[in-house]
């Protein structure tokens, strides 16, 4: 009778029974941790945790996490366990005053078939990222990050993406990769010391590849709770294309690194390259102990690369976007740059202190826009204790930005662009602790200041020479991001009408 019963089950019936005993085995079985841990919002399964959970943009429901369970909170993905930190307080609390236990970067989710992946400045950790570190922000300095030297070089680049513009004569168009290609050259200007044109195919390729990567970054996230994955026989996640995709910008930039290299002259340092390479050999000829060395320079030359494209080319997206929305705006900015400025010559970053209200906008923009929500995953190195909750060694650490952005206790109306909120009475810039979209503590983003000045002289003489109009005025574009590493808006169609 019992046996009869066995061998009419079901396929399916059988699969849950197995997933019922593993589950039961799984709970009677594994260790009992009596730390206090941080809450999780339901049952770990075994073997893919809390991942049964998560959504495709998660943001929605992280926030409905942090209103049931508090501003610290703890998944399971995989063997891995994920600490949510929410809110400014919280985030300042790990990332600045406990910087020395929250500032490495996890193992990398492809470290099994890519080699080097963790050596440059994203994702390395310990005292090579620290040198890398160290050595690419002086050098960045050093070509005039925050200078007016580079302004010169921003500005070149800025023409060329407004006679761009002027070849559309108004007619609605999308910009997304005429303006991250603009963006890119400004980068490239200064690791490469070169631009590409904008119909330069390997250019083309090189942003297309970065947008891709992005786009795939939670596929990405999963080979690091499951690094097994890489090695099933089928593309089931698409990761052979992401291996693929990862391998061809590292041919690319080893490529453009070697020839920079072979045409190296100390007396002539006219990038990136040159001077790390200068800095590189004056350490190796002292006999100082160094990190700087081939192997990191192609990596520190990819990921300034790489970071530095899209998230501005993001950033200048959503300000159109939102311009669209709030015409009125627009017609502010456009007021306070022809009071300043005129319209005779470009905007320059003398003009920057003058044009406060742009400023707002720009403040308002990254609040709003969320580029990189989820900030880069940190890694806790010891043991630790943040309010109360034990925090275990090893644990992914994400820093929940858009939590602190879109925080309704700090900004009241989160939701609503409204650069006002960045101006107090008198026009004067109100600048606000918890306004963090580049993160906070030793990993805040190392290019935050080329960052707010390439986004200045973009966006001033953007507004000062086109009005930017809506393709159907009934029915503006929503203001809806695509989620991913970075979250672009949506695409959407604009129109740039050249002003007179
Ligand atoms: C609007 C523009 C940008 C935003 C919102 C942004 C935001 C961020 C964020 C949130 C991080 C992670 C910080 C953390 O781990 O806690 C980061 C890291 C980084 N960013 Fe940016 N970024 C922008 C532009 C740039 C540019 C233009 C560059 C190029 C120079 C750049 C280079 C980097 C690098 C190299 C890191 C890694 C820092 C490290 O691991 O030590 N970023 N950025």
């Amino acid at each position: 009778m019992v046996l009869e019963t066995v061998l009419s089950l079901s396929a399916t019936s059988w699969l849950l029974v197995i997933v019922g005993v593993v589950t039961l085995i799984y709970f009677l079985t594994s260790e009992r941790d009596n730390r206090k841990l941080p809450p999780s919002p339901g049952l770990a399964l075994p073997i893919v945790g809390h991942l049964y959970m998560m959504k495709k943009n998660p943001i929605e429901l992280l926030q409905k996490w942090r209103e049931e369970l508090g501003d610290i909170f703890m998944l399971r993905m995989g063997s891995t366990n994920m600490v949510f930190l929410n809110g400014h307080e919280v985030l300042k609390e790990a990332l600045v005053k406990k910087a020395d236990v929250f500032s490495d970067r996890p193992l990398a989710p492809l470290r099994h078939v890519l080699t080097d992946v963790h050596s440059g400045i994203l994702s390395a950790s310990g005292p090579n990222w620290k040198e890398q570190r160290t050595t690419s922000l002086a050098i960045l300095r050093e070509f005039g990050m925050g200078k007016n030297i580079l302004a010169v070089k921003i500005a070149e680049e800025v023409d060329v993406y407004v006679n761009e513009l002027r070849k559309h004569k108004g007619q609605p168009t999308e910009l997304r990769s005429i303006t991250t290609m603009s963006v890119s050259n400004v980068i490239c200007a200064i690791i490469f010391g070169r631009r590409y044109e904008l119909d330069d195919k390997r250019f083309a390729k090189m942003v297309y590849i970065f947008k891709e990567l992005l786009r795939r970054g939670k596929s990405t996230a999963l080979f690091q709770f499951f690094p097994f994955m890489v090695y099933l026989p089928f593309d089931v996640f698409g990761e052979k294309d992401i291996i693929a995709l990862f391998k061809e910008t590292r041919e690319f930039t080893e490529s453009v690194v070697k020839e920079r290299l072979e045409g190296f002259d100390p007396e002539v340092m006219d990038s990136f390259v040159a001077a790390y390479r200068r800095d590189m050999e004056k350490k190796q000829d002292s006999g100082v102990h160094t990190y700087l060395d081939e192997r990191n320079l192609n990596c520190v030359i990819t990921h300034l690369f790489f970071a530095g494209t899209e998230t501005i080319a993001s950033t200048t997206l959503w300000c159109y976007l939102f311009i669209l929305h709030h015409p009125e705006v627009q017609e502010t900015i456009y007021q306070e740059i022809c009071e300043h400025v005129g319209t005779n010559r470009a905007p320059t970053v003398q003009d920057k202190p003058k044009l406060k209200y742009l400023q707002a906008v720009i403040y308002e923009t990254l609040r709003r826009a969320n580029i990189v929500p989820l900030s880069l995953t940190h890694m806790v190195t010891e043991d630790t204790e943040l309010r109360g909750y034990a925090i275990p060694k090893g644990a992914t650490v994400v820093p929940n930005l858009y939590s602190a952005l879109m925080d309704e206790k700090v900004w009241g109306d989160p939701q609503n662009f409204r650069p006002e909120r960045f101006l107090d009475s008198q026009g004067n810039i109100v600048k606000k602790e918890q306004l963090i979209p580049f993160s906070l503590g030793r990993r805040v983003c190392l290019g935050e200041a080329l960052a707010q000045m390439e986004l200045f002289l973009y966006l001033s003489t953007m507004f000062q020479r086109f009005e930017f109009l809506p393709a159907d005025p009934s029915n503006l574009p929503p203001i809806k991001g695509v989620f991913g590493i970075t979250m672009p808006p949506e695409p959407y169609q604009i129109r740039c009408v050249e002003r007179k």
